[in-house]
């Protein structure tokens, strides 16, 4: 146990799991590492607007990632590439507002924390103080090792994420990562360094399974896959991909629960048939 904070703050009393669990106050990284020890695994989403944090929150997901994938799943941009802080932090503080039970996780966007540990910390904070995150998340092991050290060290959890990290893409491209001994050796070590830094938990993105089992296996955190196989201590997607909302190609790690798209553009179009046939508004819709 290396963060300070998780010593301090009392288990849970009732319904201790994570996901079906009876507690209602806010999940802290210290439950989140005594589901590792129980070995119970659990999902995480991403939201980026209140309303649908709020059904996710009541649905009982216990992590809700703000991720930086906001760029290409709520604001339009084509990678994760141009999200600014501002927008982190806006959409966060929306995410915060509409949950009570998750613990929200912000993402550092690119250029807010690659410079080093002040302008991480600096980052970070404002995600803390102005949105009300509980904890946040950075790309790179060993590389963005300072940056988790000061984090963890100024009392903010931080969850790192390993693998495909899409904030590189022009360098990385989207390509599955860890694939031959050098490559799973520098995951592996990335990884330990993580959890050396004090990092609560691990994302591991498209990697393959096995590696990423194994990393599991080695680490006392737990680790978060996309894209990493079935042995991964917990499960992330991105919600618009799940949801069936996402136009386009979608990652074929994603699998999709329902077809929002499809029932969005049948409201759409019922609603307007009814405008232009006059059947909406009716009676009950007026004013007298
Ligand atoms: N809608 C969406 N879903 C995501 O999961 C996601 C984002 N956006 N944006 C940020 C990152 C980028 N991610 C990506 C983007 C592309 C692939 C991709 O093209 N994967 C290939 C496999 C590549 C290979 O075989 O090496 C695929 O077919 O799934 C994967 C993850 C994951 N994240
Ligand atoms: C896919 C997850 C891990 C992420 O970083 C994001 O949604 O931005
Ligand atoms: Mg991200």
């Amino acid at each position: 146990m290396t963060l300070q904070a998780a010593q301090t703050q009392p288990a849970d009393s009732g319904g201790k799991a994570l996901y079906g669990g009876k507690g209602t106050r806010r999940i802290s990284v210290h439950d989140i590492a005594a589901a590792k020890e129980r070995g119970e695994k659990w999902p995480m989403l991403t939201a980026y607007d209140a309303m649908t944090a709020s059904v996710f929150d009541e649905a009982g997901i216990p992590v809700m990632l703000v991720g930086d994938s906001m760029g290409n799943c709520h604001l339009g941009y084509d990678t994760t590439v141009p999200v600014t802080l501002d927008e982190m932090a806006i959409l966060s503080a929306a995410v915060v507002r509409g949950t009570r039970r998750a613990l929200i996780v912000g993402d550092l966007p690119f250029g807010t924390y690659q410079e080093g540990p002040a302008q991480a910390l600096r980052s970070a904070t404002r995600l803390v103080k102005e949105a009300g995150v509980g904890a946040i998340k950075l790309e790179g092991g060993e590389r963005s090792l300072p940056q988790t050290e000061t984090l963890v060290q100024a009392g903010i959890p931080v969850m790192s994420h390993l693998g495909l990290t899409p904030q590189s893409v022009n360098t990385m491209g989207y390509r599955v990562q860890g694939r031959g001994d050098e490559a799973a050796h520098r995951l592996l070590r990335d990884a330990k360094a993580a959890q050396d830094a004090g990092a609560f938990a691990v994302v591991l993105e498209l990697v393959p399974a096995e590696l990423a089992a194994e990393v599991t296996r080695s680490l006392h955190i737990p680790t978060v896959g996309i894209g990493a196989g079935p042995a991964t201590d917990a499960q992330v997607l991105v919600w618009t991909d799940m949801a069936g909302l996402t136009g386009g190609k979608v990652p074929r790690f994603t699998r999709q629960y329902a077809d929002l798209r499809q029932t969005l553009g049948d409201a759409a179009k019922a609603f307007a048939t009814d405008v232009v046939g006059g059947a909406f508004p009716a009676e009950e819709h007026a004013f007298h």
